[in-house]
């Protein structure tokens, strides 16, 4: 079943030329993101950066936004988030940022409305946390972090 939903996008003041989010391909997982820096911004190696994208959301509760990194700017670049998956929450009515860093050897120039990061839309359980004395036991138990060999 494919769920759908609405969200609604603004263009912040000042953004009326920045390219809204677009999927590349029909089925594409990811809505690309546009920088809407003014001019150019250049990323030095291991340098990091919030840059802007000129928009805000809404959209409905139970649903968040993943910022995901592009994999062509990672591998020919060394361009990721660094705080990957960058989490936007339901609720916020801010400016949608991406928090790119740098992790190849040479600068990155950013230009307004080229496509910096990916935008993937999740649903997101209600979850009621209740505290108790004692967990159900299971096979693994503790085991965990490479307890099964590697
Ligand atoms: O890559 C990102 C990550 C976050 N945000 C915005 C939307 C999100 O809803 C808000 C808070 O993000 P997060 O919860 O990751 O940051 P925090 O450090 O916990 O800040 P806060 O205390 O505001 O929740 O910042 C972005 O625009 N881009
Ligand atoms: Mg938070």
């Amino acid at each position: 079943m494919i769920l759908s939903y609405y969200v609604q996008i603004n263009k912040l003041p000042g953004n009326e030329d920045v390219l809204l989010p677009r999927k590349m391909s029909e089925q594409a997982s990811g809505y690309d993101l546009y920088a809407s820096v003014d001019g150019e911004v250049v990323l030095a190696p291991g340098e990091r950066a919030l840059i802007p994208t000129g928009i805000s959301l809404a959209m409905p509760d139970g649903l968040e936004a993943q910022i995901r990194p592009r994999s062509g700017l990672a591998l020919k670049h060394g361009i990721t988030c660094l705080n990957t998956p960058g989490t936007i929450d339901a609720d916020y009515r801010g400016e949608i940022k991406v928090l790119l860093i740098n992790l190849g050897q040479e600068p990155f120039a950013i230009a307004r409305n080229e496509r910096i990061a990916q935008m993937v839309f999740q649903a997101v359980p209600s979850v009621t946390m209740v505290e108790v004395d004692e967990l159900s036991e299971t096979q693994r138990g503790a085991g965990g972090f490479g307890h099964t060999g590697k």
